[in-house]
């Protein structure tokens, strides 16, 4: 199965088609104030008319208003929500737009009980917990706390980079990989070399586990 890439926090349209014509799958746009990464609607605009088509916009949003996540929504062309804050499923569901729910994962956290309750996401987002930070923060986390059958595609995040994607992707065998920091030189600004070893790192790795017998 091709393992299917995101890059988020884009904050310029030149790193965001860098991205695409990399083979990005796609591009995360970050709707929080306070992150580093926090794009205005005008600067959403700007980066999604650079895209080529094909290439899926999806909108992060952390414990914003309704008003919010409607006005993005109206004014944006985006195809997926990403939610990474304490959002309910009835909340997540009322945009009647796909949508991720992130999930900072610790010791104790029961994924399968979070997939069940979030069962209509097109995907479970499993990122670090980092005490009062929502996300974004760089850090990996046990890997090993996540079940080997979940109940929605798993989308792997937290701290992957170059290095790291390759054993995260022959270990956990992620539906998906999601990057922000990994790939920077610097907040908000993606480095092509980074996203370029990111990207041919996963296409890489999933080419070896695809020669495995039984694949
Ligand atoms: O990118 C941010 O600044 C951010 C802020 C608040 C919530 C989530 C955020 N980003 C998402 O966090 C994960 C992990 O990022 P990293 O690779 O460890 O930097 C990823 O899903 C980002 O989309």
């Amino acid at each position: 199965m091709t393992v299917r890439i995101k890059i988020c926090g884009f904050t310029r349209p030149e790193d965001a088609l860098v991205a695409a014509n990399l083979g990005a799958d796609a591009i995360g746009l970050v709707f929080y104030d306070k992150s580093p990464r926090h794009v205005t609607i005008a600067q959403a605009q700007a980066i999604i008319a650079a895209l080529p088509p094909f290439v899926s916009v999806v909108a992060l949003f952390v414990n914003a208003s309704r008003e919010e996540v409607e006005q993005v929504l109206a004014q944006c062309a985006i195809d997926v929500l990403q939610f990474h804050g304490e959002e309910s499923p009835a909340f997540c569901r009322s945009f009647q737009r796909p949508y991720l729910k992130a999930v900072r994962v610790q010791p104790g956290t029961d994924l399968q009980t979070l997939a069940a309750q979030y069962h209509d996401a097109r995907g479970l987002l499993t990122d670090a917990f980092v005490e009062g930070a929502h996300g974004g923060t760089g850090k990996t986390f046990d890997w090993t706390l996540i079940p080997p059958q979940l109940s929605l595609p798993l989308i792997l995040s937290g701290g992957l980079d170059e290095h790291n994607v390759v054993d995260a992707v022959a270990r956990v065998s992620p539906a998906a990989v999601d990057v922000s920091s990994g790939v920077e030189s610097g907040k908000g600004i993606k480095s092509p070399q980074r996203m370029a070893s990111f990207i041919a790192a996963v296409r890489a790795v999933q080419k070896d586990i695809s020669k495995k017998p039984g694949f």
